[in-house]
C-alpha cells in the first residue's frame, strides 16, 4: 500500500510530457531562427563583398600613390573589422604585398577588385577578399550569447531526453505490458495475476486500473463457473434425457417385436396363428406348383371341447388347448413343417414333401398319443378321455389340387367326415 501512495500519479507525468514538449518546440524554434540568422549573414556577406570595391579601391589607390602604407594597411584593417571579412590581401604594382586576416580556418566565399585612381585605367595592384564562411560555427564563435544559449538548450533536451526514458520506464512500458495482458486475456481460462502488476514502482494510477480490471477478471470467472455448471447440468440431464429416450426406444423396439410375434402367433398356445398359416399355405402351394412336389395339410380338432369346458371350466379348456398344442409342436418340427392354430379348439399342420400316406401315418401315431394321454374328458358322450378327429389332404403331380383353398376346404371336408364317422379318427380327402 506504500508503495502506492509512492507512486507518482499519471497527472505528474502528465505534466512532465508537456514540459518536454515544450522544450522539444523551443528546440525546434531555436533551430529555425539559427537557420533564418545564417541565411541572413549569407545575403550580408555577399552584399560586403560587392560593396567592397566601391569603399575601397580609390582610397586604397590614394594610399598606394602617395607611398603611405600605414594608411594601406589601416585600410586593409577597417575591411577586417567593419566587414566580414576573414583575409585580404593586396598585391601592389610595386610588388609589395600586404595582407591581413582574422582568425578562423575555414574561408567562405571570396572576391578580388583592381585598385585604381578615378579617371585613370592604370592599375595600381590587386586586392584579393576572402570573407568567413557563413556556418553555424562561425555564427557562435561570433555570438558568445548564442553559443552559451545553445550549451544551455542542449544541456536540457539531454535532460528531457533523460526525462522520456524515465517517463517510458515508469508509465510507458506498464501500459505496453498492460495492452499486451490485456489482450491475451481470455475469459475462459482461469484467472491469472497480471505480468505487469507484480512491480510496486507501476503508477498509481495504474495499479488503481490493475484492481479494478482483477476485479471484472474474477466477476467474469465467477459468472463463467455458473455459465459452466449450468452448462454441466444441462449435459447432465440431456445424457440422463438421452439414456430415457435410448431405453424408450428399446422397450419401442421390443414391444415392436413382440406385437410382430402377436400378430403372426397364436396367444394362447404360441403357435402360428390363422394369418401367419394362410401366407405359409399360398406360399407352400405354389412352391409344390412349381416344383411338382407334394405338400400335405392336416386340420385337427379336439372332440366335444365345449362339453368339456363345461364340465371342467374354460381355464381348464385352455391348458388342454396348450397341451394339445405343445404334442403337435413337438411331432412336427422340421424346418419347413408348421403347425397353426386355426381358432377355437381347430388347428392345422401344413407338411411340404409328405404324400398323403406318408402324412397319415404322422397323424395317426399323433392322434393315438394324444389319446394315449388318456386326459379325462367327464362329458364326452363316447368316450372318456379326450381324442381328437383330423381330416387329411394331399397335394400331388398325380392328384394336384387348383388353389390352397381348394386343398384347405378339401382337409375341411375330410375333418368333417372324421367328426360324422364318430370322432377319435382321421379321414382322408375324397
Ligand atoms: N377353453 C377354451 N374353449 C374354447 C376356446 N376357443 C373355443 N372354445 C370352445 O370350444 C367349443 C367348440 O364348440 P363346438 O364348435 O360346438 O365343438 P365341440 O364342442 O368341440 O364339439 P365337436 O367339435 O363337434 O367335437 C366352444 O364351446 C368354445 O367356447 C378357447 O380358446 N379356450
Amino acid at each position: 500500500m506504500s508503495s502506492q501512495i509512492s507512486a507518482p500519479s499519471l497527472k505528474s507525468r502528465t505534466l512532465f510530457s508537456l514540459v518536454l514538449l515544450g522544450l522539444v518546440l523551443v528546440l525546434g524554434s531555436s533551430a529555425w531562427q539559427l537557420q533564418q540568422e545564417l541565411r541572413q549573414r549569407s545575403e550580408r556577406i555577399a552584399d560586403d563583398l560587392r560593396a567592397l570595391p566601391l569603399l575601397y579601391a580609390e582610397p586604397l589607390a590614394l594610399s598606394l600613390a602617395e607611398s603611405r602604407p600605414e594608411r594601406t594597411r589601416q585600410l586593409l584593417n577597417s575591411m577586417l573589422e567593419r566587414h566580414s571579412v576573414q583575409r585580404v590581401e593586396l598585391l601592389a604594382r610595386n610588388g609589395q604585398r600586404l595582407s591581413a586576416r582574422q582568425e578562423g580556418e575555414e574561408d567562405g566565399p571570396s572576391s578580388h577588385f583592381s585598385v585604381q585612381l578615378p579617371g585613370s585605367a592604370e592599375s595600381l595592384g590587386e586586392v584579393q577578399v576572402v570573407a568567413a564562411p557563413s556556418n553555424w560555427r562561425t555564427l557562435l564563435a561570433q555570438d558568445h550569447v548564442l553559443e552559451a544559449a545553445l550549451q544551455h538548450l542542449g544541456l536540457v533536451l539531454m535532460l528531457a531526453f533523460a526525462a522520456a526514458l524515465l517517463l517510458d520506464r515508469l508509465l510507458l512500458r506498464h501500459l505496453r505490458r498492460m495492452t499486451e495482458d490485456l489482450e491475451r486475456f481470455d475469459p475462459s481460462q482461469p484467472p491469472s495475476q497480471l505480468s505487469w502488476t507484480d512491480s510496486d514502482r507501476a503508477p498509481l494510477e495504474l495499479q488503481q486500473v490493475n484492481r479494478a480490471f482483477n476485479h471484472v477478471q474474477q466477476s467474469v470467472d465467477a459468472q463463467l463457473q455458473r455459465e459452466q455448471a449450468r452448462v454441466a447440468a444441462l449435459n447432465a440431464e440431456v445424457a440422463r434425457q438421452s439414456e430415457q429416450l435410448r431405453a424408450a426406444e428399446l422397450a419401442l423396439e421390443a414391444k415392436k417385436r413382440e406385437l410382430a410375434v402377436l400378430s403372426r402367433h397364436d396367444g394362447l398356445t404360441g403357435l402360428a396363428n390363422r394369418r401367419e398359416f394362410d401366407d405359409a399355405l399360398r406360399r407352400e402351394f405354389k412352391r409344390a406348383q412349381r416344383q411338382h412336389a407334394r405338400l400335405a395339410l392336416a386340420v385337427l380338432d379336439l372332440d366335444h371341447l365345449k362339453a368339456y369346458n363345461e364340465v371342467h371350466g374354460h381355464a381348464a379348456g385352455d391348458a388342454l388347448l396348450k397341451r394339445f398344442a405343445q404334442l403337435l409342436a413337438e411331432r412336427f418340427k422340421r424346418d419347413t413343417d408348421m403347425v397353426a392354430r386355426l381358432g377355437g379348439e381347430e388347428f392345422a399342420a401344413l407338411l411340404p414333401g409328405f404324400d398323403q400316406a406318408s402324412a397319415q401315418g404322422l397323424l395317426e401315431t399323433l392322434r393315438e398319443e394324444w389319446r394315449a394321454l388318456a386326459l379325462p374328458h367327464g362329458a364326452s358322450p363316447v368316450d372318456q378321455v379326450v381324442t381328437v378327429s383330423i381330416g387329411l389332404a394331399a397335394y400331388s403331380p398325380h392328384q394336384p389340387y387348383l388353389s390352397p383353398q381348394a386343398l384347405m376346404q378339401a382337409a375341411d371336408e375330410a375333418l368333417y367326415i372324421a367328426k360324422h364317422a364318430g370322432r377319435d379318427r382321421l379321414s382322408l380327402a375324397a
